[in-house]
């Protein structure tokens, strides 16, 4: 089965983890000859074929690294019209790009340049070709509450616009994610769709947590992996979609064993409808098309199996009606 030509959804990826090392490479080639960077290649930082990062790596890479390099607005459009450019030409119709509102003082850009700058890029993208774009905004667990409202009220902003939901990401050991209560509340009752970083390590998969994110009503879920039995039946009864990524969790550690023993082979036999995910193609290495490959072979899906599991992702998406409609014509049956 052709994997890329395949018309797939994408509604779990970060749009710095999303940037190829050697895109990256090139926006370091330009400082580096303008004398703008003193950072190490990217090439050397992150070299081609090295995957392994764990959840104690992975996180620093953001914040001492590519946010060091991705630092004025020539290196955002750069590397946003890469990403694009990367999941079109894998194949993906319809993406659902998320990222952190984040300022960038030294090259004077507020939360607000920030997102306006992601949103030309995505608005341009979609006039000239066939794979749509919404964007995400994500709350990160280090925020403090106001920060996280803050993010809501850039989404109601910026909703017209191409912003469809919130997601709430970053270290899962790191964060009390009850403080973040009255923005969910808020993103809820402004009709804004909520997708959750669930029980993506031990730390973050007690009861406690757990219980409490529920109370928060996400439409989706992503990762999905530490559940205790009485959450799983609560998710199960709820029907939630689930954002599941094979590579990253195999790659990084987050799950014992490899690719077959993936929680996806248990929640594909429930009723949750799955989209299958890169999270951070840039940092793992795996194209959605390359995930489906390898769902196929782990899982013995056959072609209906697979083209079945692809359509999946259509109703929970953040999408309206006619996109959905789209792309029920155009994902192979
Ligand atoms: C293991 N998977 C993951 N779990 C939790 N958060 C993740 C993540 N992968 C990425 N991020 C979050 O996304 C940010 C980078 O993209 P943006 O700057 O927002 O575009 C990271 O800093 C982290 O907070």
């Amino acid at each position: 089965m052709d994997f890329k030509a395949l018309p797939k959804i994408e509604l779990h990826a970060h749009l710095s983890g999303s940037i190829r090392r050697e895109t990256l490479h090139e926006v370091w080639v330009r400082k580096k000859e303008s004398g703008e960077t003193s950072l190490e290649d990217p090439l050397i930082e992150m070299p081609v074929g090295k995957f392994d990062y764990n959840l104690e790596t992975f996180f620093p890479l953001f914040s001492k690294y590519i946010y060091a390099l991705c630092n004025d607005i020539s290196a955002l459009t750069y590397t946003t019209n890469a990403v694009l450019a990367d999941f079109q030409s894998d194949g993906v119709v319809y993406l659902e790009l998320r990222t952190t509102p984040r300022e960038i003082p030294s090259a004077k850009i507020t939360k607000d340049i920030y997102i306006q700058t992601i949103i030309s890029c995505i608005s341009t993208f979609n006039t000239l070709h066939n794979m749509k774009v919404n964007l995400i905004l994500s709350i990160d667990r280090r925020n403090d509450a106001a920060t996280a409202i803050s993010v809501i009220d850039l989404a109601l902003k910026y909703r017209s616009q191409g912003v469809v939901g919130i997601d709430l990401c970053g270290d899962p050991a790191v964060g009390d994610i009850s403080i973040f209560q009255p923005a969910f509340s808020k993103a809820k009752s402004e009709g804004l769709k909520i997708t959750i970083h669930f029980a993506e390590a031990v730390q973050s998969s007690t009861d406690k947590e757990l219980w409490r994110l529920l109370e928060y009503c996400p439409d989706r879920i992503g990762h999905v992996i530490h559940v205790p039995d009485k959450v799983k039946e609560e998710i199960v009864r709820r029907k939630l979609g689930l954002e599941l990524c094979l590579s990253c969790n195999v790659h990084a550690k987050m799950i014992t064993g490899t690719y077959g023993d993936h929680h996806f082979g248990w929640w594909k036999e429930t009723e949750c409808p799955i989209a299958l995910s890169t999270d951070d193609v840039g940092v793992f290495g795996s194209t959605l098309s390359n995930e489906y490959a390898l769902i196929a072979e782990h899982f013995g899906l056959g072609r209906k199996e697979i083209c079945e599991l692809a359509r999946s992702a259509i109703d929970i998406t953040f999408a309206d009606e006619e996109e959905k409609r789209r792309l029920r014509e155009i994902m192979w049956v």
